[in-house]
Order: C-alpha cells, then sequence, then structure tokens
C-alpha cells in the first residue's frame, strides 16, 4: 500500500524538478508497490498544484507513446494519456527559450478541438470525430523530468506524460472527405528531413488514440470538455533542440507549422 503522504511526495518532487529544471530519480525504484492507479493519481496532484501555483487552468489533454517510433524510442510500450495546461500553450513565431527546458525534445502531433462532451465508457472513433470541430498541425515540446529522459510506464505517467509546451498551427481544418489515417506528414529541422509518417502511425488512426483516452478517463470520472484540445501522440521519434534550431511539420490536408529556439 502506498499512503497519501507518499503520493503527495511524488508529486511536490516532479513538481520542483520542473520549476528548478533539475533531473530526477525514477519513483518506481524509490517507491514500491507503485501501479497504473496511483501514478495517475500523482499525475493528477501534480497537475492541481501547477493550476494553484502558476495560477493556470486546464486546456485539454495529451497522448503519449501512441505510435511504434515513439515506442520503440522509449522502451515503453503502452500509451499514456497527461493534462495539458493553459500555460503550457506557445505559439508559432515567437522563439522559445532553451532556458526553463531540462533536455527538452520536440515531436510533430494532429491535434484534435472538441465541440461538445465526449464521456466514456465505450467511446468510439465515430464519436470522436463527431465530436471534433477542427484538425490541426501540432507541435508539443516533451521534456521529461527523470535523469537522462529515461523512465518506466509508471514514471512517465506520474510526470504528466512529459508535458511541457505545446503549439498548434494557425490553420484549423474541419473533417471532410479526407481519411486522418492517410494524412501524410514530413518534419524537417532547419530545412532537412528528419522523419516522414502519416496519420496511421498514430495506433492506426489518430482518432482511436482519442477514444482510448476518453475510455480510460472514464474509470476515474473525467471526460473532455467542449473547446478543449487533444493532442494525439506524436507520429515520429522526437528530436533535441538547440539553439537556432528551426522545425515544422507538414501537413498533407491541414498545413504546416514551423517554431525557432533561441537561448
Ligand atoms: O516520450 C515521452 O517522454 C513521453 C511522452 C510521449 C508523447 O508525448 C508522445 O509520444 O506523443
Amino acid at each position: 500500500m502506498i499512503a497519501t503522504e507518499s503520493i503527495e511526495q511524488m508529486a511536490d518532487e516532479l513538481f520542483l524538478a520542473e520549476k528548478n529544471a533539475t533531473e530526477l530519480d525514477k519513483l518506481v525504484d524509490r517507491y514500491p508497490h507503485f501501479d497504473v492507479e496511483l501514478a495517475y493519481e500523482v499525475q493528477q496532484r501534480l497537475v492541481n498544484r501547477k493550476c494553484i501555483e502558476e495560477k493556470t487552468r486546464v486546456a485539454g489533454w495529451k497522448l503519449g507513446l501512441t505510435s511504434k517510433a515513439k515506442q520503440e524510442m522509449m522502451g515503453v510500450h503502452e500509451p499514456t494519456y497527461g493534462v495539458l495546461l493553459q500555460n503550457m500553450q506557445l505559439y508559432s513565431g515567437e522563439p522559445i527559450s532553451l532556458g526553463p527546458f531540462i533536455h527538452a525534445k520536440i515531436e510533430p502531433e494532429i491535434a484534435f478541438i472538441m465541440n461538445r462532451e465526449l464521456r466514456g465508457p465505450g467511446v468510439t472513433v465515430a464519436d470522436v470525430l463527431a465530436a471534433t470541430e477542427y484538425v490541426a498541425p501540432a507541435l508539443e515540446i516533451i521534456d521529461s523530468r527523470y535523469r537522462g529522459f529515461s523512465f518506466t510506464l509508471l514514471d512517465v505517467i506520474a510526470d504528466n506524460s512529459s508535458s511541457s509546451r505545446f503549439i498548434i498551427g494557425d490553420k484549423l481544418t474541419r473533417l471532410g472527405d479526407f481519411d486522418l489515417s492517410l494524412v501524410g506528414m514530413v518534419f524537417k529541422q532547419n530545412g532537412k528531413i528528419v522523419a516522414t509518417s502519416a496519420g496511421a502511425s498514430v495506433m492506426g488512426h489518430p482518432a482511436k488514440a482519442v477514444a482510448w483516452m476518453v475510455n480510460k478517463l472514464a474509470l476515474t470520472g473525467q471526460y473532455v470538455k467542449p473547446g478543449e484540445v487533444i493532442l494525439s501522440g506524436a507520429l515520429t521519434g522526437a528530436v533535441a533542440m538547440k539553439e537556432n534550431d528551426v522545425f515544422s511539420c507538414h501537413f498533407d490536408h491541414f498545413g504546416s507549422l514551423d517554431v525557432s529556439f533561441m537561448k
């Protein structure tokens, strides 16, 4: 049994590691009897503390480790979810300072902007598509609070699935007569192609990842609200950034997005 104080202590450790940009030893090595349910409890406490201390609010949700590329890169073979907060959103056109990060990486994603409540269990891909107002290109900056960016499934869940910042493209597209799983994507660093992928890399269809998350949220009485943003998970491996880097993702059908980094 893990005591409530331990859950609070783990959330505090993660909160302070992010605030002070310092690395943490994995929780699983230090807290026996840790399981998935408790890891999401730690995540919730961490998010609550961030909302209070950083005076921010929930903007939406993110999925993690939904593609083979990411699962193989991190050695974690199950998807996870986390919470996006309003103060994590950045905008294309404003160079992003590397200052606040520990060892951040960037990855391309498909964002969903929801127009109605989505509450599990039993949510299907069709339900997700019917509740989607727009899709848009997105870049997510992830930053693990663990030493060497190395973690287990439980550690990464507790760490809000490595959430750090996100940027959504200006062009919002309504779902139409195209198949999201077939939408192609080119990911570039300083104009050179780093990786190419398609929507299907995310659990076969990005809306499938969203449905998976909504059904998991139902286990703790949580649900997606109208207006919330959902990042469906990286289509490729993540790439570390350095000063003066420019990253871009170019999607078939729904446009491109680029961000630049400064010291
Ligand atoms: O790789 C991590 O640090 C965990 C988060 C992964 C994602 O956000 C993702 O795969 O999209």
